[in-house]
Formats: C-alpha cells, sequence, structure tokens
C-alpha cells in the first residue's frame, strides 16, 4: 500500500477549532492526508473575537519543526499566523534547512474582529525571508495591499497588486475575493511568475459562518499539492471544498461561526466552481 501523503502546518492555534491549525488538522485529515503541526503561537479565541494572543518561545517552533522534518517525509508545508520577525525568520530557516517544496504561505494579518496578528514590523521578514519560498501565496485583499502597498478597487489594481507581490520572489499568488465588494460572487485570482492568470468563482454565500474561510481554503490547497496536483487542479479542489464549507453551515458559537470541514466529502460540490481562463 503506498503510504499516506504527509503535510506540516506551520501555525497558530485558535481554541475556538475554527481557523488556525485546528482548521488545517481537520481538512487534511478531510482530505486524505496526515497532518503535523508546529505550532507559532497559541490564542485564547472563540467565534466572537481573540481574547489573548500567546506566541512560543522561538526555540519550540524550531523544536517542532525539527522533530517533523527528522522522522517525516513531508509532501507540502504551509504556513498561518506567524505573529512576529524572529518566527518568521525561525520558520523560513526551518523550510531551507529540511528542504521542504510546496510551500503554501497564508500570510495571516488580521483576524475577522480586527485582532492584530501579525505584527506590523514583521511584514517586512515575510517579504524577503519567506515569500522567496513559496510556491504560491493566497493573501485576502486586505493582506495583498499591504504587502504590494496598494489599494485594490478593481481586477486591473488586483493584478498590479499580484504583480508587486510576486516580485518579491514567490511562483504564484492568489488574490482571494472574500473581502470584494460583490455581493453575488466570490472570485479569487491566481497570477504565476509566467505571467498565467485564472479567476475561481463561485455564488457568494450569504452568511456569518465564514471564521477560519483563509486557513481551510490555504489547507486545502496544501493537502492537494502533497498529493501531486498542478497548482490549478488543488486550487479548483480548495475552492469546492471551501465552498461546501460555507454552504452546509454548523451555526456554532454567537458570532462569526465556523465552517463545515466535513461538507465536502458529504454533499455534491460538482460544478459549484468555475475556472476562467
Ligand atoms: N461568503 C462567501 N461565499 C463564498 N465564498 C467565500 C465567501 N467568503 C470567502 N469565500 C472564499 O473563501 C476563501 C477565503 O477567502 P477570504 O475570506 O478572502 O480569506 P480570509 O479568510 O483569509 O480573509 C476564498 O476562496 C473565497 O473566495
Ligand atoms: C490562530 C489563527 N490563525 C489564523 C486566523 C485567521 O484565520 P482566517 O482564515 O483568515 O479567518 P478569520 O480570522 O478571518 O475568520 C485566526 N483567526 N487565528
Amino acid at each position: 500500500m503506498a503510504a499516506i501523503k504527509q503535510v506540516l502546518t506551520i501555525a497558530g492555534s485558535d481554541s475556538g477549532g475554527g481557523a488556525g491549525i485546528q482548521a488545517d488538522i481537520k481538512t487534511f485529515q478531510e482530505l486524505g492526508v496526515f497532518g503535523t503541526s508546529a505550532i507559532t503561537v497559541v490564542t485564547a479565541q472563540n467565534t466572537c473575537g481573540v481574547h489573548g494572543v500567546y506566541p512560543m518561545p522561538v526555540g519550540a517552533v524550531k523544536a517542532q519543526i525539527d522533530a517533523i522534518g527528522a522522522d517525516f517525509a513531508i509532501k507540502a508545508v504551509k504556513t498561518g499566523m506567524l505573529f512576529d520577525a524572529e518566527i518568521i525568520a525561525e520558520t523560513a530557516a526551518g523550510i531551507e534547512r529540511h528542504g521542504w517544496h510546496n510551500l503554501v504561505v497564508d500570510p495571516v494579518m488580521i483576524a475577522k474582529g480586527g485582532a492584530t496578528l501579525l505584527q506590523e514590523e514583521a511584514l517586512e521578514a515575510m517579504r524577503t525571508l519567506l515569500l522567496p519560498l513559496s510556491a504560491v501565496i493566497t493573501p485576502n485583499i486586505p493582506e495583498a495591499e499591504m504587502l504590494s502597498g496598494m489599494e485594490i478597487h478593481d481586477a486591473a489594481d488586483r493584478k498590479r497588486a499580484a504583480e508587486a507581490i510576486l516580485a518579491f520572489g514567490a511562483k504564484a499568488v492568489v488574490i482571494k475575493g472574500g473581502h470584494a465588494n460583490n455581493p453575488l460572487i466570490a472570485e479569487d485570482y491566481c497570477l504565476d511568475q509566467n505571467g498565467e492568470s485564472f479567476v475561481l468563482r463561485s455564488v457568494r454565500i450569504q452568511t456569518q459562518q465564514t471564521h477560519g474561510t483563509g486557513c481551510t481554503f490555504s489547507a486545502a490547497l496544501t493537502a492537494e499539492l502533497a498529493k501531486g496536483q498542478t497548482l490549478p487542479e488543488a486550487l479548483v479542489t480548495a475552492k469546492r471544498f471551501i465552498q461546501a464549507a460555507l454552504t452546509h453551515q454548523l451555526h456554532i458559537g454567537a458570532g462569526h461561526g465556523p465552517t463545515n470541514h466535513a461538507a465536502f466529502r458529504q454533499f455534491t460540490t460538482e460544478g459549484d466552481v468555475q475556472f476562467v481562463q
């Protein structure tokens, strides 16, 4: 029997279970890969907001990464909440030391409730240390604006911002459309270093149950890359996964509830996502 594909998430813990490490591991499990983790930060968090942020000592981050590197055949890695420049530097050094490829960088910066998940002075470390190692980076619109230093109001702005982000060395960028103003469509835009681009479109689901959408999407992308899918194939599955997770809601908690990670396996999603070149 072929060994199950092994993946690593280097990210923060969300006590509420909808985002961060918890969302990543659930998504990995649903997509049939074996998830391992290196926890960067512990957050005290629920559907109503972030109540506390407790960074791990960098030595603990390094020790977790090296324990995984010593024993697992990691096929893809994703990063999530990294919080400060020291943790970013340790993460980048670990990825290089272990020669890991298929790096998905989810540049987590601000939680839906407004809490800071990345210190402002860490932005430069993300640009210079992590982006050059990444196969793909998946900013939402505010994150793409921060990374590129440009405002995004329309598709032309989005393309210019994507080009600016690629200039930091990422092989591809996906600017996710969850924060766009379009009330009907949720559209993600992908551009790679060869100038190839496409968009992924779905119906926008009218819901408050959106906590952890970005983590879940990037974890699904990581799982599919580990299984050997091409970037466009992996992105289509990730978009179908999050569409199902948003459609079949769980209604947990009083605030922004978590998405339903089990929905993709339970419900048909064929045709829910349009790939437009
Ligand atoms: N209301 C929605 N309906 C359908 N898809 C959505 C909705 N909100 C976000 N998405 C999708 O979820 C994924 C994460 O996007 P986004 O919410 O922008 O990221 P983040 O959680 O990092 O802010 C993207 O594929 C986006 O298109
Ligand atoms: C520990 C932790 N990591 C990441 C996030 C942000 O996740 P995201 O998927 O962007 O979802 P929202 O915060 O926007 O709901 C987080 N909250 N906690």
